[in-house]
């Protein structure tokens, strides 16, 4: 198996008497692009800070590409493409200052590829950086990251401050650049920004990852809402120890439940053992899944952390 672009091992990080992360431990593999998910503490962008070598872990082991992310980190960084949450630049100059500049730090000259990506994410090059919004100064900062053709790109809530369209352009991007061989970590705090571009996700919960998950395994779980209008009285009870049915509720004859997929054929075969009046069965968003899931683990991760 060839080295992984991202490996931590046990990565712990202080910060005076705060634990910000307890024992870390993620590898992401070449190609893929990796969702780090986690409520809003968790220490996402701790954890993406050691990673670009910008702060050291207290113990454990950071690796990108099978070399030490804090010794290294000046050889990486000319690897690796990160755009962090809060994008610092320089107010008086303009984006394409930003890309001269940044071209020449890496030997490219004007690189033609930043006036196609700016393109691509409707941003105009021409404006001092001042004069832009956040949304505007993110999709600078993605294009920065992305002009230099970097092997790997390390994303802190990459897509929040644009619209659905430049979105999808974003998307669309990332995707080229997994076509040419490149990987992406991406945090956010919620699983709808990462669900249409990641192929797995971990999720972070009070500095621990706490579940790795392919998306498609995540589907797989999906939670369907069940209804059940009944031709008189039935008790929870029958329903309620199906294996994998969860929050059941009867109101005047009528079920609700939520299902995963693999519980549907049960749930139905126990359902038939009474007359049913009606029925309905609606799949959840992944977004409530992934709560049903994770949200017990997930509580506590709050900035008191
Ligand atoms: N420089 C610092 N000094 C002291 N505490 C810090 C520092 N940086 C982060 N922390 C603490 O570490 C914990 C994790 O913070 P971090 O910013 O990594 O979380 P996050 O998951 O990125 O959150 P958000 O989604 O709100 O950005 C928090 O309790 C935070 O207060």
């Amino acid at each position: 198996m060839s080295t992984p672009v991202i490996r931590c091992e046990g990565v712990t990080k202080r910060f005076g008497a705060t634990e910000a992360l307890h024992g870390v431990d993620l590898v992401v593999e070449q190609g893929e692009v990796f969702g780090y998910l986690g409520p809003n503490g968790a220490g996402k962008t701790t954890t993406l800070r050691i990673l670009m070598g910008l702060t050291r872990a207290t113990t454990g082991r950071v690796e990108l590409f099978g070399l030490d992310a804090w010794r290294r980190r000046d050889e990486l960084h000319r690897r690796v493409g990160y755009v962090p949450g809060d994008v610092s630049l320089y107010p008086r100059l303009t984006g394409q200052d930003h890309v001269d500049y940044l071209g020449h730090l890496h030997g490219l000259g004007r690189p033609a590829d930043a006036v196609e990506l700016a393109k691509r994410l409707e941003l105009d090059l021409a404006r001092p950086t001042r004069q832009l919004s956040r949304g505007n100064r993110q999709k600078l900062a993605l294009v920065l990251a992305l002009m230099t053709r970097p092997e790997l790109l390390v994303l802190d809530e990459p897509s929040s401050g644009l619209d659905p369209l430049v979105q999808r352009e974003f998307h669309a991007l990332l995707a080229d650049h997994v076509t040419q061989g490149g990987s992406v970590l991406l945090s956010s705090h919620v699983l709808s920004e990462v669900q249409r571009v990641a192929t797995r996700i971990g999720v972070l919960s009070a500095g621990r990852v706490v579940a790795v998950e392919e998306l498609d395994a995540l589907r797989a779980k999906s939670l369907h809402h069940v209804e059940v209008q009944f031709d008189g009285e039935v008790q929870a009870a029958a329903f309620s120890t199906v294996p994998g049915v969860r929050d059941v509720r009867l109101e005047d004859h009528v079920l609700h439940c939520d299902a995963p997929q693999a519980s549907l054929d049960p749930l139905l075969k126990r359902i038939a053992r009474y007359p049913v009046v009606d029925l309905s069965c609606t799949e959840a968003e992944l977004e409530e899944t992934f709560m049903a899931y994770y949200a017990a683990s997930s509580e506590g991760g709050s900035d008191a952390a």
